[in-house]
């Protein structure tokens, strides 16, 4: 396979060709190295080494020449449009954000599938788990991980009534984690607890052998209880149960992850509740792994009020332990998540965990007090709820006795927790004891397996009997491309082929040329009206099917936000596009040397009739980067200044150059004293002697040239620009002159 160039986009139809032969270069999971290292000058102690190529945080390719240290923690993304071939452009974006976990949910309703399923079809809030969407994405992940510089953990789940199926699959397919807690079928998909227990055994052995890292669901029974901190002593028990029937399976407890969510959020005083627990947990724990999922179940269409509750899970992480930090997307109260969502959620991971870097060399946390009392609490708690479990008779008699997810806080009880007959639900009645004669000549099978019946010398080797099996030899596998000539890849790649590799694009926020927008409107109205409004306008901006996907109030009267999505049915040929070339800006360095060897003097004002003094100031002040940054000598007249005062003061002081602002645009007065100012510097014989140039917001630079000045800049210039501008102009005149 090629490798991928950064500039070419990835293409799926590459990846698709010859994916019967494509064998996963590894097994297992991988984790991130920790150590100190350097970068930026900056001294990081919680960080892991940096990647080959990588997108910083906004701040850090605006300011810090895109410094972009990567944290200690696996960074998780959730991916599943529905379409696979959308995930692994957007898995490709993720991993240039930092994500080096990527999970795929699986379609509506997978858990409840009694055997694998084939092909490629669309799914609904993820993607239909099958043989060849995973080796796809996997195959993919391989391209992608070789650009990043680091490998990538690509996850599903082993669960649901083809449990087993899925997790020889993927076993086969290279798959590096996957959730498996039998208590997730029980509680939750309401499959048969016997069935999910002997299934879950053979799953993790099966895991064991490919080296599968396991995430619990403890994290379900917070997101399904009434009062999610209400159930932080029964979570530990959950955990307890997976943790040590996997061990006992086989498993190592450096691949047991422990899936623990902070239960609370804001306006509840949510470190009160989300730290004892998280000490508590990894106090009995911490021979386990901590997968750090964020707080889903009081998330709303806020996706601001997400972002700060997920910074605060993530300081839980900090003050205790994390080894896989899990993002969600801000936006998923609202909708299956955006590709942008995605990327604003592995950036806020990753802010927030470099951001307070070295934390615990600074900060202790108190054994005594509130804090210590709490965790005691807590522990104390579970204890009596596993002692309960053993005397009502064990796990599946608590389940029949509907000991799980009930709204007290054990042990309150209110009665109305999940419970389950231990002979009821899905796949009831289906389990066998194995007969006598029993064989399968399989590796990592659980359980009796009467192999010495064929030959006493392949007991620890079932599979030699056939010459091994699919764990052994791939070709043994039996791929199967599509089985639905209409839901497929393919033809969902040839609908989109106008935009695929062309010089077509349309917006889009989860599928290519899916052609959605969102629009942020503040309307002067009650929330009730300004969400009727909103869809109004939306249509008045040829928005189709609009629908509002966040109302927040401002005042009853004065005010509401409201943000709307809806189809935009345009498209563009960027080819007809007049790109302007990107201004070469010098560096920091450059511009100091330039400015030390050769000092610059430069006259401004904000002129004619103009109050306006702030954009010049951000131009002029080191605080913002101005040009005084490096070093260059400003004379500042003020605002309102007449043409001739500026003209004459720069004369007067032997500038070398001026610097007019104008914001004020009525009737192109400002174009007009740009003119002016030329003329007059003409008149007064100094124009080739003064560099002139002028900015403002309304300001086109190639209309201001026409102006005759020498440089014009708009609302999106900086000093940087101006700065460069001025050395690079100063140069040019001095080449002349020599010439
Ligand atoms: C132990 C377990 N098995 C299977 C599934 C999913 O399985 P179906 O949806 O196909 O039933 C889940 C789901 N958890 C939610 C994911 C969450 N966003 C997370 O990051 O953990 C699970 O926890």
């Amino acid at each position: 396979m090629k490798k991928l160039d950064v500039n070419e986009k990835l293409d799926i139809r590459n990846i698709l060709d010859d994916l019967e032969n494509y064998r996963p270069k590894r097994r297992g999971w991988t984790w991130r190295e920790n150590k100190e290292i350097e970068m930026g000058g900056h001294k990081y102690s919680d960080c892991s080494p940096a990647l080959k190529n990588s997108i910083g945080i906004p701040a850090a390719v605006r300011y810090f020449e895109n410094l972009d240290p990567q944290p200690k923690e696996v960074i998780t993304t959730e991916i599943a449009s529905g379409r696979f071939e959308d995930d692994i452009r957007r898995m490709r974006m993720a991993a240039w954000h930092g994500a080096d976990h990527l999970m795929v949910i699986r379609t509506a309703g997978q858990s409840h599938y009694d055997g694998l399923i084939e092909g490629s079809p669309q799914g609904i809030g993820g993607i239909p788990v099958t043989r060849k969407q995973v080796r796809a994405q996997r195959k993919a992940v391989d391209l992608i991980e070789e650009e990043v510089g680091r490998p990538i953990n690509y996850h599903s789940y082993v669960s649901g009534v083809a449990g087993p199926d899925i997790a020889v699959m993927f076993a086969e397919e290279g798959v590096n984690g996957a959730h498996q807690d039998p208590q997730y079928n029980v509680l939750y998909r309401n499959i048969n607890m016997i069935r999910s227990y002997i299934d879950a055994a053979e799953s993790k052995k099966i895991m064991v052998w490919a080296d599968i890292a396991q995430i619990d669901g403890a994290h379900n029974a917070n997101a399904t209880a009434r009062d999610a901190w209400k159930v932080m002593p029964e979570l530990m028990v959950q955990h307890a149960i997976n943790s040590i029937f996997s061990h006992k399976v086989g498993m190592k407890k450096e691949d047991i992850c422990l899936s623990t969510v902070p239960p609370s959020a804001a306006p509840v005083p949510c470190i009160k509740y989300d730290l004892p627990y998280a000490v508590a947990l990894r106090d009995l724990f911490d021979e386990y792994r901590m997968r750090a999922q964020q707080n889903t179940k009081y998330v709303t269409s806020s996706s601001r009020e997400a972002t700060v509750t997920h910074v605060m899970n993530m300081m839980i992480s900090k003050l205790t332990r994390a080894d896989i930090q899990s993002t969600i997307t801000p936006d998923e109260g609202r909708n299956v998540p955006w590709h942008m969502y995605n990327i604003e959620a592995c950036d806020t991971a990753k802010q927030t965990l470099v951001g307070l870097d070295g934390l615990l060399e600074m900060v202790e946390l108190k054994k005594e007090g509130y804090l210590g009392d709490k965790v005691r609490e807590l522990k104390e708690r579970a204890i009596l709820y596993m002692e309960e479990m053993l005397e009502v008779g064990g796990y599946f008699e608590s389940v029949e006795k509907g000991f799980f997810v009930d709204s007290g806080m054990y042990p309150e009880r209110n009665g109305d927790g999940i419970a389950r007959k231990i002979n009821g639900g899905i796949g009831a009645g289906y389990v066998f004891e194995r007969d006598e004669d029993y064989m399968a000549p399989v590796t990592a099978h659980f359980g009796y397996n009467n192999v010495a019946q064929y030959d006493e010398n392949a007991i620890d080797n079932p599979s030699s009997l056939i010459g091994g099996c699919t764990f052994e030899d791939p070709e043994k596998i039996v791929y199967i491309d599509e089985l639905d000539e209409n839901d497929n890849v393919f033809n969902r790649l040839d609908e989109k082929e106008k935009y695929r590799n062309s010089n077509f694009i349309k917006p889009e926020v989860e599928w290519l040329a899916d052609g959605t927008v969102q629009v942020e409107l503040f309307l002067p109205t009650s929330s009730r009206v300004a969400e009727f409004a909103a869809v109004e306008f939306a249509k008045k901006m040829n928005l189709q099917d609009p629908e509002v996907i966040h109302v927040e109030m401002m005042h009853p009267s004065e005010g509401t936000r409201v943000q709307v999505k809806g189809k935009l049915d345009a498209d563009l040929d960027i080819s007809t596009l007049e790109i302007p070339p990107e201004p070469e800006l010098m560096s920091d360095e450059e511009l100091w040397s330039e400015i030390e060897k050769r000092p610059m003097k430069v006259v401004a004002a904000t002129v004619g009739e103009d109050e306006h003094s702030v954009g010049l100031r951000e131009v002029i002040d080191i605080k913002h980067g101005g040009i005084e940054k490096w070093g260059i000598e400003v004379e500042y007249l003020g605002t309102s200044c007449p043409i001739e005062k500026l003209i004459d003061a720069a004369i007067e002081l032997n500038a070398d150059a001026v610097l007019a602002s104008t914001i004020i645009s009525h009737d192109d007065i400002h174009y007009k004293n740009m003119k002016r100012l030329h003329e007059y510097a003409i008149e007064k014989g100094v124009r080739d002697k003064i560099m002139i140039a002028c900015g403002g917001t309304q300001v086109t630079p190639e209309i201001a040239v026409k102006q005759g000045v020498d440089a014009g800049f708009g609302k999106t210039d900086r000093g940087i620009h101006v700065a460069t501008f001025f050395v690079n102009k100063r140069k040019e005149k001095l080449a002349e002159a020599e010439a």
